[in-house]
């Protein structure tokens, strides 16, 4: 039996807890796949007193980082802390000191993923970062392994738990977004800083590692549209559900031909789409590939130990390519140059609603705009909105470019006949026909 294999954490906290637990309880496991036993050797934590969720020993906690990536006796880094750039230097620090490491950590690895795969292959290390996207899911080595062989051309998910539990819980039980958004952090679900779950950000940075994988083109940050969903309202949700559609907030990403997009936007799915029933803090990954077809990946995709699961299966394999002398090979450079689509190469449909005052010919001035543009209206409803002298409209169009919707909008906004554009969300398929 070869010596055991040394890990050390920075971090104990939410996936951090459960990455010992896992550890410790799949031992048995653990050894008989990689033919030796993993030992947590030290933890690095910020408060050394705080009260854990998981049973270790005090002479294996340090503050020091130190006592990790410059520890001789540690073979691999797992880095459950969370932080940009101060663990991007960690990490830099902990591969060049010969350490293969596992990443948990989305908001580094969209920013900085290229160039520490990088240093990672110059220095024969594995750097696997499975559990950054859809936390449990094993998406990327779908992407990577199973999927290796076809030509991915769409993508879409829904990849921020958080954000999928408050929809689901404001649909289906007309919860308050505050209340949810509350039990989703209580439930370890948000991040530290959780606008970044609400306002998209987390999302488009999956998205922006997904895309960089399945297209293989580096896709960065900037490169992704976002909007969250902190201003979709409880009317949004009742006329989407009338109109045959569930909200969420949906990760995109397109190509076509060489141009891609990609993006993080509320988007209204025809309850008959897949990924409408996905619910609570899961995350579901549709792919398309131009021979597999459709393919979708579900599961949890936030909390304790099915973010663990992902982490320690990354661990495995850092294991395995160790018994295989394969480290540090496993890396994809991207193969294509990216190049964007112009807004008028995207193509999508809309739910629009807007608030006119409610006279004579209000309806006709609207449509015309549309009309002009050759853009028709797959579903249209006006009420009066009560106390007042508005009318509410709300329409799906049929699919119209980017660049002409984003006209008629801007028009739209300069009709004096219309009070304010309420809201506009993308739209994907059927609803009620
Ligand atoms: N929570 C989830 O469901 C998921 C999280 N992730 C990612 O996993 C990572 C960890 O998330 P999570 O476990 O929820 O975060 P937590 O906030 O629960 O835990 C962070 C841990 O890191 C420690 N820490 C933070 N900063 C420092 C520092 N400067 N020096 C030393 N220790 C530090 C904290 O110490 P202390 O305990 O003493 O405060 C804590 O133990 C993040 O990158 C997150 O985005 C990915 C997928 C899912
Ligand atoms: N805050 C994230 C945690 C996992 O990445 C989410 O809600 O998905
Ligand atoms: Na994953």
């Amino acid at each position: 039996m070869t010596k055991s294999i040394s890990v050390g954490l920075l971090g104990l906290g939410t996936v951090g807890s459960g990455v010992v637990k896992i550890i410790e309880n799949h031992q048995d496991k653990l050894s008989h796949q990689v033919g030796c036993p993993v030992t947590v050797k030290k933890v690095v934590v910020k408060n050394i007193d705080k009260v854990r969720d998981v049973e270790i020993s005090s002479e294996k906690l340090s503050t020091n980082v130190e006592d990790v990536i410059h520890n001789p006796d540690v073979d691999v880094v797992i880095e459950v802390m969370g932080g940009v750039e101060e663990t991007r230097d960690y990490i830099l620090t902990a591969l060049r000191n010969k350490k293969h490491v596992v990443t948990a950590n989305k908001d580094l690895m969209a920013v900085y993923g290229s160039e520490l795969l990088t240093v990672a292959s110059e220095n024969g290390c594995d750097l696997f970062y499975e559990a950054s996207v859809a936390g449990g899911i094993p998406i990327l080595r779908g992407l990577a392994d199973g999927l290796a062989s076809d030509r991915i051309t769409k993508m879409m998910g829904i990849v921020n738990g958080t954000t999928n539990f408050i929809l689901t819980k404001m649909t289906k039980e007309g919860s308050a977004y505050e209340e949810v958004l509350k039990e989703a952090q209580e439930l370890g679900y948000a991040e530290a800083d959780p606008t970044s779950d609400v306002g998209g950000l987390d999302a488009a940075r999956k998205m922006a590692i997904l895309a960089t994988l399945g297209f293989s083109m580096k896709i960065d940050l900037d490169d992704v549209q976002v909007q969250g969903i902190t201003e979709v309202t409880e009317e949004d949700l009742q006329y989407s559900k009338q109109l045959g559609y569930t909200v969420k907030l949906i990760g995109y990403a397109h190509r076509d031909g060489d141009n891609v997009e990609v993006s993080v936007q509320p988007t209204l799915l025809a309850d008959t789409h897949p990924l409408a029933s996905v619910s609570d803090e899961y995350n579901a990954v549709y792919v398309y590939g131009e021979a597999v077809g459709e393919t979708m990946f579900y599961g949890p995709g936030a909390g304790s130990l099915p973010t663990a699961t992902a982490v320690v299966s990354d661990l495995v394999g850092v294991m395995k390519n160790l018994r295989l002398g394969v480290n540090g090979k496993s890396a994809v450079t991207p193969q294509f140059p990216k190049q964007l689509k112009t807004e008028d190469q995207k193509f999508s449909k809309h739910f629009l609603r807007i608030h006119v005052k409610d006279q004579v010919g209000a309806f006709a001035k609207l449509t015309t705009l549309f009309s002009e543009r050759g853009v028709s209206f797959e579903k249209i409803i006006q009420l009066p909105v009560t106390g007042s002298e508005l009318a509410e409209i709300v329409v799906v169009t049929h699919k119209t470019s980017q660049k002409d919707y984003e006209e008629i909008l801007q028009q739209l906004r300069d009709l004096p006949i219309v009070e304010n554009v309420k809201s506009s969300y993308r739209v994907e398929g059927v609803g009620i026909v």
